[in-house]
């Protein structure tokens, strides 16, 4: 779901003192913190300033070769492992997202093919991210990345539930926790997280797709579009998590260009109109209540307020009570509803204002493209 932007002057300031911070007393000792502040400026300031992105990644560099050269980084593993090829399907969803060529051209996609999802099978496989760099290849990952780099992970298999939390951890061990071997029992995930902007090298693995470019006009159902508000209106999240985890349905007001690079994913997509039978969050609401909410309405936590309580990958055979806790649903939304699995080199394009869900078969990374 879209994080709102703090005050940029703020974000400035966090950016300049942790650069300032992280150079006094620099010294074998103190490396390891000084690189962890350094990425704390990029991911929760987003290393604001002129020229602060490029600085604070070559202070990490210099920091690294300084200190932390001698750390190996060659452990290699495959993140994928298919635990089964069968795709899943889903109780809660009446149709399959089209599959269509590649639109003949930018205009077919700005004027007729913009208002609908749809999918561009294998359209990413030639991706230097599924060929050459692979990255299912934790030795790959590491070593974009360098020794003692931390990552925002989010713990717990879903955001809707009191166990969930987020933290920052050591790259290197949250890769360990994905590999095959690992007896993690905590389900953590990289989500939402501009991984690109931190480890600039894995750019040059993904061809970001021109249509992101062609500046379309608000869908039809969906008046209130607007492109995100940064210089290149283009926002790129990874999304990097084992088998499970899920991202339940809720709604982000941009164009979605999203892509599956490793394992599978399970997608659930219902449009705009159902909005009013999907249950959503609202500010003050017990988790538990059935009442029907409209999320546009009186909703004070924006966090949440675009966010369904309706577990979409439910399966009614096994939770008797979801029927008559969301009968609406049922009745409205499953009619309208679509899905499919997507495979590693898949493209889905999603609307703004569409409700979307998305489980991890197996371990699995995707790059989302707000637009
Ligand atoms: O991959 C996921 O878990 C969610 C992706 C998503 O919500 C998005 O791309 O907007
Ligand atoms: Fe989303």
């Amino acid at each position: 779901m879209a994080k709102g932007t703090s005050g940029s002057c703020w974000n400035r300031l966090y950016t300049d003192a942790a650069i300032i911070r992280s150079l006094a007393s620099l010294d074998a000792s103190t490396s390891r913190d000084a690189i962890a502040r350094l990425d704390r400026a990029i991911i929760i300031a987003g290393a604001v300033g002129q020229g602060r992105l490029d600085l604070i990644l070559s202070l990490i560099r210099r920091i690294q070769t300084e200190f932390l050269s001698s750390e190996s980084l060659l452990t290699e593993s495959r993140l994928s492992s298919a635990h089964c090829s069968l795709s899943p399907h889903l109780q809660t969803s009446s149709h399959d997202i089209p599959a269509i060529d590649p639109p003949s051209s930018f205009m077919t996609f700005v004027q007729s093919l913009r208002n609908r999802p749809f999918l561009l099978r294998k359209y990413a496989t030639s991706w230097p991210a599924i060929n050459e760099h692979p990255w299912s290849s934790t030795a790959y990952l590491r070593s974009v990345a360098g020794p003692a780099r931390i990552v925002p992970v989010e713990v717990g298999a879903d955001y809707r539930t009191d166990d969930w939390m987020q933290e920052f951890m050591d790259w290197d061990d949250f890769l360990s926790a994905l590999e095959p071997t690992s007896h993690s029992t905590k389900v953590l995930y990289l989500a939402q997280h501009n991984l690109l902007m931190q480890f600039p090298d894995l750019n040059k693995d993904i061809v970001i797709p021109d249509y992101v470019y062609t500046c379309p006009p608000p869908p039809e159902d969906y008046p209130q579009y607007k492109p995100p508000g940064n210089d290149e209106q283009l926002v790129i999240n990874g999304w990097l998590g084992p088998r499970g985890t899920i991202s339940p349905a809720h709604t982000d007001p941009y164009y979605n260009f999203y892509v599956q690079i490793v394992g599978r994913k399970t997608v659930w997509l219902a449009p705009p109109s159902v909005n009013e039978s999907m249950y959503a969050f609202v500010d003050g609401m017990d988790p538990n209540s059935t009442t029907k909410s409209n999320p546009a309405s009186n909703a004070t936590s924006p966090s949440m307020s675009n966010t369904s309580r309706v577990d979409v990958f439910t399966n009614p055979q096994e939770d008797d009570t979801t029927r008559s806790r969301f009968p609406e649903f049922w009745d409205y939304v499953v009619p309208e509803a679509m899905s499919a699995t997507l495979e590693p080199g898949d493209m889905l394009f999603i609307p703004p204002g569409w409700w979307h869900a998305m489980r991890a078969e197996e371990t699995s990374f995707s790059v989302s493209m707000w637009f």
